[in-house]
């Protein structure tokens, strides 16, 4: 049997639109031919990652540029686990016009995560303000065809 490709996404989404985003992910994943998995962060541990090649996280941000709640554990413990060897990339919603300093900070948070574990990156963090309209389906589609080649 032919080992597949399997890409994991981990997400957060309070209102919707990072739900929405990872649902996106999850179907160009799949149509560049690889295997998906979808996980809500509530139901993630930290060694979620282990049996992917793909390790994708797409989170909001909360309270000043924040890791929202319920990634609070798995982002604090994601930097200890060892992902070399794998591909990575995040994902982020925010909100460019309220929250411009801090637009998508969940994003970077998770971004500087990933980087201790050794993991490589395998495409620039995509921030969306709120949810992904059509130019952001575009970037979305740029994402993950960079990391199914990488
Ligand atoms: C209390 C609160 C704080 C927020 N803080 C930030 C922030 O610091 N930076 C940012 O980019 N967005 C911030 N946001 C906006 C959300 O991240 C944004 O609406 C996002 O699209 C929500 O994603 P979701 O629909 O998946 O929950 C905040 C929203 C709320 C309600």
């Amino acid at each position: 049997m032919i080992q597949m490709t399997l890409a994991k996404i981990v997400y957060a989404s309070m209102t919707g639109n990072t739900e929405g985003i990872s649902e996106i992910l999850e179907e160009k994943l799949k149509a560049a031919g690889l295997d998906v998995e979808r996980i809500e962060a509530d139901d993630a541990d930290s060694d979620v990652f282990e049996d992917a090649d793909i390790a994708i996280v797409a989170t909001y941000t909360y309270g000043v540029g924040e890791v929202p709640d319920e990634f609070e554990d798995f982002h604090n413990d994601l930097s200890s686990e060892t992902l070399s060897g794998k591909i990575y990339g995040v994902v982020g919603s925010g909100d460019q016009e309220m929250h411009a300093a801090t637009f998508c900070k969940a994003a970077d948070l998770f971004e500087a995560a990933f980087e201790a574990t050794g993991a490589k990156k395998g495409s620039a963090t995509v921030k969306i303000d709120q949810d992904a309209e059509a130019d952001d389906v575009a970037r979305l589609q740029t994402f993950v065809d960079e990391l199914a080649k990488a």
